[in-house]
């Protein structure tokens, strides 16, 4: 029966801190939406509930996360984690904030902490102040952000801006004194009604002492690092069992293909660094509405089952800007979603079993197009993305890649792993 429920506010950001737990010996699923009563199986340690509420109005976000709190009660859960992102992305209208104070409320909790510290991926806090790698959030790529954009890197403020309760914070130092220092800071807020507290933290170590810390505690906010403490810490108060291979997957025959719609820094270098047969989709063409998968689709079946192929619609910021600037920011996302999905649709009914999707919203076209509704999660290929096997009579392999994370390699190397 599961134990852990988390509610993630995006697809790859679910997979994420479902690889976090797998690693930790958690047996993981991650449903796509709010499941259905009755749908989750008895041999899972966690359910990770994949909403898209990152970038909805706030009023939304905060209904479809307790509709996924109530189904994630309804299967027994009784430790609850809302997963954000590493960056922080929100605004000051949200959707942090309200969502936290509703998750709270609704669980009757006191006090939750804020930690999207995740150091492997080169996101950490200090005194409050969120890093990339060493330019804080306000000097990082995120001040562009098209929706989010994060021009404060002081996580105390920006959460005070999004909540009308007190907003505290545990600094680094009484962090790294230990686990019963960290509750006993956490408790005096506490006292003290500050509700929401960002807790420091810059390695790994301090993941694990925060961890023990608020194993106790109903509610968890942050990033997926701060998962990385809480299997240890369920174990030690007795609500986890030891287990081994719990990232199992079935095994899945098939051709490899990688589908990119992130137009990120990290993606853009994959693709420079692919080395199989390559197709750079003409997206001026998906918006003019030209059946640009269907030609795509003829290209790829030449090739699959000798090695990995690739398909991307990913451009260069000034490129994206002029597309759209011509066609509009939605109209161009949405066309070209539509065509990844159309693409991941035609890859798999001509044979493929193995595949790679680039970008979130990417990720959220691919997998609803797929007729996905739940996934197990595997190993591990990149900090971030683990393998996952969709639910069902004819599993496919899916890693769905955050636009930020993985190696250089990661469009090879991933299909070494399962
Ligand atoms: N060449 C392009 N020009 C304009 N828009 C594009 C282009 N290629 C892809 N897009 C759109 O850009 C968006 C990329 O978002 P997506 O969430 O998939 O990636 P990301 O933001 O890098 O990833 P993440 O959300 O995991 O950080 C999608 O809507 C996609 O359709
Ligand atoms: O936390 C992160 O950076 C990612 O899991 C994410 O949320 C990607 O959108």
């Amino acid at each position: 029966m599961a134990i852990l429920g988390v509610i993630a506010d995006d697809f790859t950001g679910a997979t994420d801190i479902a690889g976090m737990l797998v690693k930790g010996g958690m047996r993981t699923i991650q449903t796509i939406g709010v499941p259905a009563k009755g749908t989750i199986p008895d041999d899972v340690d966690a359910v990770v509930v994949a909403l898209k509420t990152r970038s909805i109005p706030a009023a939304d976000a905060v209904a479809q996360s307790l509709d996924a709190l109530k189904a994630l009660q309804d299967a027994g859960c009784v430790r609850f984690f809302f997963k954000y992102c590493s960056t922080f992305d929100s605004t000051d209208a949200g959707n942090i904030g309200p969502v936290g104070d509703a998750l709270l409320d609704a669980l009757k909790a006191k006090q939750a902490i804020y930690c999207p510290a995740f150091p492997v991926n080169g996101r950490t806090t200090f005194f409050g102040h969120l890093f990339v790698g060493d330019l804080l959030l306000s000097d990082s790529h995120m001040k562009h952000h098209p929706l989010t954009p994060m021009t404060d890197a002081s996580l105390v403020r920006v959460l005070a801006r999004q909540t009308p309760h007190k907003v505290g914070l545990v600094a680094l130092k009484q962090v790294q004194s230990g686990s019963a220092v960290l509750r006993a800071a956490l408790d005096r807020l506490a006292a003290d009604d500050v509700r929401h507290v960002v807790v420091d933290a810059v390695a790994d170590t301090d993941l694990g002492i925060i961890g023990e810390a608020i194993g106790d505690d109903v509610l968890v906010t942050g990033g997926s690092g701060v998962a990385l403490g809480l299997p240890a810490a369920y174990r030690r108060r007795g609500l986890l069992a030891h287990r081994a291979g719990a990232g199992a997957l079935p095994k899945v025959e098939g051709a490899c293909a990688v589908v990119a719609g992130s137009c990120s820094a990290a993606t853009l270098g994959q693709i420079a660094t692919f080395k199989g047969p390559h197709l750079a989709l003409d997206t001026d063409a998906i918006c003019r509405g030209e059946d640009v998968a269907g030609k795509a689709l003829d290209w790829a079946k030449d090739k699959l089952g000798s090695g990995p192929i690739l398909l991307s619609a990913s451009d260069k910021p000034e490129k994206v800007k002029a597309l759209q600037a011509k066609y509009g920011v939605e109209a161009s996302s949405q066309a070209i979603e539509k065509t990844m999905a159309g693409l991941a649709r035609g890859l798999v009914a001509a044979g493929v079993g193995r595949l790679v999707v680039a970008g979130g919203e990417t990720s959220g076209a691919v997998v609803s197009a797929l007729d996905v509704t739940a996934l197990r999660i595997g190993p591990e290929i990149d900090p971030g993305v683990p393998w996952t096997a969709s639910v069902g009579a004819k599993p496919i392999l899916l890693a769905l890649k955050s636009g930020n994370f993985g190696a250089p390699d990661f469009f090879t190397k991933a299909f070494d792993r399962p």
